[in-house]
């Protein structure tokens, strides 16, 4: 389905948050990796959390469910031989999914999206399971993978890079807990997204793992043996969703709230709050409410875009109507996500009538304050995050926007655009 954006000059209105991806989908894992019964609160409803629900029942788990809360008996450390995991377009399922499917005699990770998660590489994370013991079938480095794991697999001295997604290391947090061995991982080259490991390992100390960690995130001390203790766990408000409508906040006379966010939350992208603040964004952040009082008038940026990865598209949205030159450095991993979200993602705002310029891992926006043409309709490269920002320059464009396929945006945040209709945004569904 096809949304078209129409520009929209004021927003106004309270919403709240939806519930943060990247804790639902640790806390349902933890949750099923422990033997007794969890209790989490607020989980996520989206593709990629009902990728993980699926799976994880189809390995065992028993999972009740009602409006605000999900009820799950884990399998502890001994999953149910399954044959094939279908993980949908979700990334960190598959990948934290392939560390505890080194558990299991033979799974098989089939390939429904070819032209998004069928397109990412894992080869890092493959390495570091075969040196394990795993046997592991794969096309280079994509999938469909198949891991044949169990008793062949051992803790002890692992390696794993870092440089292309900080997703490898946390699988291997969430499995090594499990051997029967000790284990010591050491992170190779640089690790991207260094803050979502600090989520990792809140999520593990919360289910009773001991890590011990250096104070860089290159080495952990991981005691074989452990067993994940059954929870309860409560899940806080996204970040990464909620950037982009903070951002269209930001681009338009605005008058939104957004409920949910937690001002100490290990979230990086909680750091929108200041880009867009450092953007000239009237604005407020207390007791979990933002508050954002846009004119429409930004200036540009510069800032590390690894820092608040899932937010980057979102803040370069809002810096297309900044004065000057803006600049997001340090996002390469941005390439080997949904789509490339370096080359995809600026080949769309040009289409817009946006004037943006890649390098190797730099976003560079030259700000068009009086607006884009628009006009134009966009390709969504099968990115959640690549609709959710274009939305945004929608807003402000002088013709409407036409995202094609934008019901992908269900991946993380299935009520993206009913919170934009609360708040006044015109945008509407077409076939
Ligand atoms: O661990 C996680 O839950 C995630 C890690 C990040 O990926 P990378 O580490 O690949 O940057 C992030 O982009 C993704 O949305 C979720
Ligand atoms: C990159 C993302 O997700 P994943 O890696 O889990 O597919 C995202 O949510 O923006």
């Amino acid at each position: 389905m096809d949304m078209i954006v129409t520009p929209t000059p004021r927003l106004a209105g309270e919403i709240q948050a939806l519930s943060s991806k990247n804790y639902t989908t640790r806390y349902l894992l933890v949750a099923a990796l422990a033997e007794g019964t969890s209790v989490i609160r607020y989980p996520a409803h989206s593709e990629d959390s009902d990728a993980l629900r699926r799976c994880v029942r189809d390995l065992g788990a028993v999972l009740e469910e009602d409006e605000e809360k999900i009820v799950v008996t884990g399998f502890g450390n001994h999953p149910k031989p399954v044959k094939e995991l279908d993980v949908g377009n979700a990334g960190a399922v598959l990948r934290f999914l392939m560390a505890v499917a080194a558990l299991l005699p033979e799974v098989t990770f089939v390939n429904k999206y070819p032209e998004s998660l069928g397109k990412r590489p894992h080869d890092d994370l493959i390495t570091a399971l075969e040196r394990m013991g795993a046997k592991i079938d794969h096309r280079e480095g994509k999938l469909p993978i198949t891991i044949r794991g169990g008793d062949a697999v051992r803790g002890g001295k692992i390696q794993v890079s870092g440089s292309v997604s900080s997703q490898f290391l946390s699988a291997l947090l969430f499995l090594t807990p499990l051997l029967a061995e000790d284990s010591e991982i050491e992170v190779l080259n640089d690790l991207k997204s260094k803050v979502v490991v600090g989520q990792t390992l809140e999520v593990l100390a919360q289910a009773g793992i001991v890590v011990e960690a250096s104070s860089d995130l290159m080495h952990f001390k991981v005691p074989g043996g452990q067993r994940y203790r059954a929870q309860e766990y409560v899940v806080q408000g996204d970040y990464p969703g909620s950037a982009a409508i903070l951002a269209a906040a930001a681009v338009t006379d605005s008058d939104v709230v957004v409920h949910r966010l937690l001002e100490e939350s290990k979230q990086g992208e909680r750091a929108v709050v200041d880009v867009l603040k450092a953007m000239g964004t009237p604005l407020t952040h207390k007791d979990g409410v933002v508050h954002v009082q846009g004119n429409g008038k930004l200036r540009a940026v510069e800032f590390d875009g690894d820092e608040f990865t899932d937010g980057v598209l979102a803040m370069v949205a809002a810096a297309v109507f900044a004065e000057g030159t803006s600049r997001f450095y340090n996002v390469e991993n941005l390439r080997f996500k949904e789509c490339d979200r370096i080359t995809d993602y600026l080949a769309e705002l040009r289409k817009a009538g946006a004037n943006v310029e890649e390098k190797r891992d730099e976003i560079i926006v030259h700000g068009r304050p009086e607006g884009v043409e628009g006009g134009v309709t966009i390709d969504a490269h099968f990115d959640h995050r690549v609709i959710m920002a274009l939305t945004v320059v929608g807003l402000r464009a002088k013709a409407p926007l036409t995202i094609k396929d934008a019901h992908h945006v269900a991946k993380s945040y299935p009520n993206y655009f009913d919170h934009l209709t609360a708040l006044g945004a015109n945008v509407r569904w077409t076939e």
